[in-house]
């Protein structure tokens, strides 16, 4: 039947553009282009409800809102990192991990985006789950929520089995247009964008997820079927896969190059289209991550040094807890 092959032409070809367009910030098409394609999808799909796929472009937004979130068990807890405040704790922090391994290592540094823990499980290349962090071992299922998401692909580009984390975080553009939008109607202003990313992922009804404007960038893989041997090699093969990552991790060799890092970082940041609250750094072999081991709470081999708190003018902004 000619509809089935232009159905799944179409299908392909826009979460290609979608792909090309949020995960590589490089669109080949312009929105004129995906707007048409997917008005032809949609009428397509209308006329042909049983061949509709979960990973179509036009399935983004649930159907009905939800009355409540499930609860779900994470397959591997996501943990949560210790602290490091100064240049003498990442020396001491270092200094451990060479010593407790006998030799030097590479780690690698990444920015510490300020949004909502997430975790996303794909079977067979196709997303399943999507969850909150929770108390790192059982989580809030808003599969629907983030599935309107337009950086998260609704299906790896190979289908691999493999469970993610990642942040969910509302660009600064986003915020600030959102609170233009909220001051015009009178309504309560989100203090900040991580608030604002959790509340618009904490809403039952999709469509008002789908109308904020959230990204997403990956950090991590738990239960997986890849072949990588360390972290940056995880994150590389998750890029291939059409999952976000950010281009601004760095693999560093010694404790000079990670404060090198934090230091541009740590000047740098406002320029960032989305907020960090800190630097998260890593052994980057899982070899010598499985030896260093975890805390009751935490791994040995990470942890976050965080940015002093902003002195920021406190406006007197109502935050919205009518979320
Ligand atoms: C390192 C890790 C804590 C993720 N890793 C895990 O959650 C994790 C979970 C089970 C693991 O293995 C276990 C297997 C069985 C039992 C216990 C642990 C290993 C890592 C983490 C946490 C927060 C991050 C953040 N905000 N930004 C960036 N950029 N990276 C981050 N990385």
């Amino acid at each position: 039947m000619i509809e089935q092959a232009r159905i799944e032409e179409l299908r392909q070809k826009l979460n290609q553009y979608s792909y090309e367009y949020y995960v590589q910030d490089q669109p080949t098409v312009p929105d004129s282009t995906y707007d048409q394609l997917l008005r032809e999808l949609t009428e397509l799909e209308t006329a042909h409800p049983e061949l509709i796929t979960p990973d179509s472009p036009t399935q983004r937004v649930g159907a009905a809102a939800l009355d409540a979130f499930e609860k779900v068990t994470h397959d591997l807890p996501m943990l949560s990192l210790g602290n490091v405040f100064d240049e003498t704790e990442i020396r001491e922090w270092v200094a451990r991990i060479e010593r407790s391994l006998g030799r030097s290592t590479t780690y690698v540094a990444e920015l510490k985006f300020d949004g909502l823990a997430i975790s996303l499980k794909y079977e067979d290349g196709q997303l399943v789950r999507g969850a909150t962090r929770g108390d790192g071992t059982v989580g809030e299922n808003i599969t629907q929520n983030l599935r309107t998401i337009k950086a998260l692909p609704l299906r790896l580009r190979r289908n691999e089995t493999v469970e993610v984390r990642g942040e969910a975080y509302m660009p600064k553009q986003s915020f600030e247009r959102l609170n233009a939008d909220r001051a015009a109607r009178e309504e309560a202003l989100f203090a900040n964008p991580r608030n604002a990313a959790a509340g618009s992922l904490r809403q039952l009804d999709s469509s008002i997820t789908a109308s904020r404007n959230l990204s997403l960038f990956v950090y991590g893989v738990g239960v997986n079927t890849l072949s990588a041997r360390s972290h940056s090699e995880a994150m590389l093969q998750l890029a291939e896969l059409g999952l976000p990552t950010n281009k601004e991790m760095q693999t560093c060799e010694t404790v000079e190059e990670i404060l090198a890092y934090i230091a541009h970082w740590t000047m740098e940041r406002s320029n960032l289209p989305y907020e960090i609250d800190g630097i998260v750094l890593k052994v980057d072999r899982y070899d010598d991550q499985e030896e260093l081991g975890f805390t009751a709470k935490s791994p040995r081999f990470a942890t976050a040094y965080k940015f002093a708190a902003e002195e920021v003018m406190t406006t007197v902004e109502e935050v919205d807890f009518s979320v």
